[in-house]
C-alpha cells in the first residue's frame, strides 16, 4: 500500500493529519463500545477489538479508557487488541457513577454535534438549550439544525425566537432533511477530516438527514419502519458514515440519545447566576424575601418567566442527578468503620 492510498483509507475514518501515523496498518477508528469489547473501523472494514489489560484496571480513570470517536493503535494478532489512545482533539463527557464521582467519556474528536430538532410538534426551544450545555467545553462545536421547514410552519418565527435564547455565536439553521440542497448547506461542518455526530429526539429526523447526506437510501427511515423492526438497521457498517462531502458522521445508538446528567455547567444561564448574585439575601430563595433581584427582573420584563422556568428545570435536574450519584457512591462504599455516622458532606439521607 501506498502512503496515498495508506492515507485515503484513513480519511474515510476521519484521520485529519497530513501525515500518516508511525504504523499506518495499526490504527483504527473506535466506533462502538459493546459489553463484549470495542468495534473498530480501520478505513476499509469494521472488525471488533479487545481493550488492553492496562485499560481494565480498577479504579483507571475512565477518561483514559478508549472511547467512541477514539483513534487508537491495535496489535498486530489475529485478534486485534487495542494497545494505546491517541490523544483527542475534543471530548464530549458526561457524569458517571464509578468509585468516585467521575467523568465518563462518550465520544472523542468530534468537530461537530449537530442537535436537530423538527420544527413540528418536537420543537422544543429548553431541549435545544440543554444540548447547548453538553456539547459546552467538549471542544466540539453544536450546530442547531430545524428539520421540517417545509412543513408549513412559521420558519422565521421559530428561529428568531430560539435565536433570541441561546448565545449570539450559536448557529442556527432552518433546514429540509429530504432536499439534497441540505448537502450543501452543511458541507462546510462535513468537510475531509471533519467529524460530525447527530443528536435529536425520535421522529426530529435523524435518519431522512442522514440519507440525504449520504446521497442515496442507506437508513430505514420512520416512514417505513414498524415498531418491531426498530433497530434492525443498527448493524457494525452503519456506526461510521463517510460522507461524500469528504467528512465522517458516528452514528451509533449511544450517541444519538445524549442524555443530560447532573454535571452539565449553567453557563448559558450565566445572566439569571448574575442577577441572583444581587439579591439583598445571599440565601435568597427567590420568593417573596424583600430584594429579590430574581423577582424584580421578572416583573420589569428583564427576565421571561419561560426562561427562569428553564432554568429551574435544569437546576433541579442536575441536584437531583448529583443526589443520586452521591447516594449510589456512598451505597458502594459501605458504613465508615467505627460505626459514627459521617458528619457534613452529604445534603441528603437515603437509607
Ligand atoms: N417534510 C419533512 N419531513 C421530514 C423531514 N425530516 C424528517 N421527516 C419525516 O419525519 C419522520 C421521522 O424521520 P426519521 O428520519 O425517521 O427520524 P429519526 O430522528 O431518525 O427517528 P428515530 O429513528 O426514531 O430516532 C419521517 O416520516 C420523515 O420522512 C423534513 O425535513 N421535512
Ligand atoms: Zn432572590
Amino acid at each position: 500500500m501506498t502512503d496515498s492510498e495508506g492515507l485515503a483509507r484513513l480519511r474515510h475514518i476521519g484521520w485529519r493529519d497530513d501525515a500518516l501515523p508511525d504504523d499506518p496498518r495499526r490504527l483504527a477508528r473506535v466506533v462502538a463500545q459493546h459489553r463484549a469489547g470495542y468495534e473498530v473501523h480501520d478505513g476499509t472494514a469494521a472488525f471488533n477489538a479487545q481493550p488492553a489489560g492496562q485499560f481494565l484496571k480498577r479504579g483507571l480513570d475512565p477518561a483514559l479508557r478508549p472511547a467512541v470517536g477514539d483513534f487508537v493503535l491495535l496489535s498486530h494478532a489475529s485478534h486485534p487488541v487495542i494497545e494505546a489512545v491517541l490523544s483527542r482533539r475534543s471530548t464530549l463527557t458526561r457524569a458517571a457513577a464509578g468509585e468516585r464521582y467521575e467523568r465518563q467519556v462518550i465520544a472523542a474528536n468530534i468537530d461537530y454535534v449537530l442537535v436537530l430538532t423538527g420544527l413540528d410538534g418536537d420543537f422544543n426551544p429548553s431541549r435545544i438549550e440543554r444540548y447547548l450545555t453538553l456539547v459546552e467545553g467538549s471542544g466540539a462545536r453544536p450546530v442547531v439544525l430545524l428539520s421540517k421547514a417545509d412543513t408549513g410552519v412559521d420558519v422565521e418565527a421559530a428561529v428568531s425566537s430560539l435565536r433570541a435564547r441561546l448565545p449570539a455565536e450559536a448557529e442556527v439553521h432552518a433546514i429540509n432533511g429530504k432536499d439534497p440542497a441540505t448537502v450543501g448547506l452543511l458541507a462546510p461542518y462535513l468537510g475531509p477530516g471533519m467529524s460530525a455526530v447527530l443528536v435529536g429526539s425520535s421522529g426530529a429526523g435523524k435518519s431522512t438527514l442522514t440519507n440525504t447526506l449520504l446521497g442515496e437510501e442507506k437508513m430505514a427511515t420512520g416512514a417505513v419502519r414498524d415498531h418491531d423492526s426498530r433497530g434492525r438497521h443498527t448493524t457494525t457498517h452503519r456506526a461510521l458514515l463517510s460522507l461524500p462531502t469528504g467528512g465522517c458522521l458516528i452514528d451509533t445508538p449511544g450517541m444519538r440519545e445524549l442524555k443530560l446528567t447532573g454535571e452539565e455547567n449553567l453557563d448559558l444561564f450565566a445572566d439569571i447566576e448574575a442577577l441572583a448574585a444581587q439579591c439583598r439575601f445571599a440565601d435568597c430563595g427567590h420568593g417573596k424575601e424583600p430584594g429579590c433581584a430574581i423577582q424584580a427582573a421578572l416583573a420589569s420584563g428583564e427576565l421571561s418567566p419561560q426562561r427562569w422556568r428553564n432554568f429551574l428545570k435544569l437546576h433541579e435536574e442536575r441536584e437531583e442527578q448529583a443526589a443520586t450519584m452521591e447516594a449510589r457512591l456512598r451505597r458502594k462504599a459501605g458504613p465508615k468503620p467505627g460505626g459514627k455516622p459521617r458528619r457534613g458532606g452529604w445534603s441528603h439521607d437515603d437509607d
